[in-house]
């Protein structure tokens, strides 16, 4: 392997670890990571197998999107919501993954435009301390075009840390650092399963009622 940067490297320890959750169903999913003191970050390269390790996971754009060095690696094709997030916060780490938890939660609650949880534990995990926290995860439509995706992602995007549902499709988080965005990640999935669970076992119990 060649030398990296901190970020590269960081972003790659994320992504191996997001792999072994097997996070990267069918090439899906995207990462990117700020290089800091410059206008750019690494993001993912369009179309790979994430599941694999390699020099050329990574390449460096800048805040439009646009690769700064010489490369043939494409951006993601999601790069847009990247940059929206990157251009409207000091966010320093993007992370988007498709999950079968996340696309059901989106399907369920699409109709709604949001999914909220209250009284959990794990919500602190997020920042939210007080007892009556509440977690709010919009959903907004899945447009194949990207920049109107992003049109419709952007008004979402209004803190340093956040997590945006894309229905049937997947979702996307960002953090300060790569472990803030990777805490939230795992609540939003952790708080999916439990609701599908619940739901779950609500119906059971009322078919034998
Ligand atoms: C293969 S899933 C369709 C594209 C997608 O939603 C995704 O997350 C991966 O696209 P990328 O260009 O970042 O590989
Ligand atoms: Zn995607």
């Amino acid at each position: 392997m060649n030398t990296h940067t901190k970020e590269w490297q960081e972003l790659a320890d994320i992504k191996a670890e997001l792999a072994e959750r097997d996070w990267f169903m069918g090439t899906s999913g995207n990462l990117s990571i700020r290089e800091p003191k410059s206008p750019f970050f690494y993001i993912t390269a369009s179309g790979k197998d994430k599941r694999k390790q390699s020099d050329s996971d990574f390449l460096l754009v800048d805040l439009k999107g646009k690769p700064v060095e010489d490369t043939n690696l494409r951006p993601s094709a999601e790069t847009l919501l990247h940059t929206d997030i990157y251009r409207k916060t000091n966010a320093n780490c993007v992370l988007h993954v498709h999950t079968v938890e996340n696309n059901v939660i989106s399907e369920l609650y699409g109709d709604e435009g949001q999914v909220s949880f209250r009284n959990h534990e794990i919500i602190k995990a997020t920042g939210r301390w007080d007892e009556d926290s509440e977690l709010r995860i919009p959903i907004i439509y899945n447009h194949a075009d990207i920049p109107l995706l992003s049109d419709k992602f952007k008004p979402h995007v209004e803190g340093d840390s956040g997590a945006v549902l894309i229905r049937n499709h997947g979702i996307t988080v960002w953090g300060k650092s790569g472990l803030e965005a990777k805490r939230i990640l795992e609540v939003c999935e952790f708080l999916f399963q439990y609701q599908l669970l619940l739901n779950q076992q609500k119906a059971f119990a009322g078919s034998i009622r």
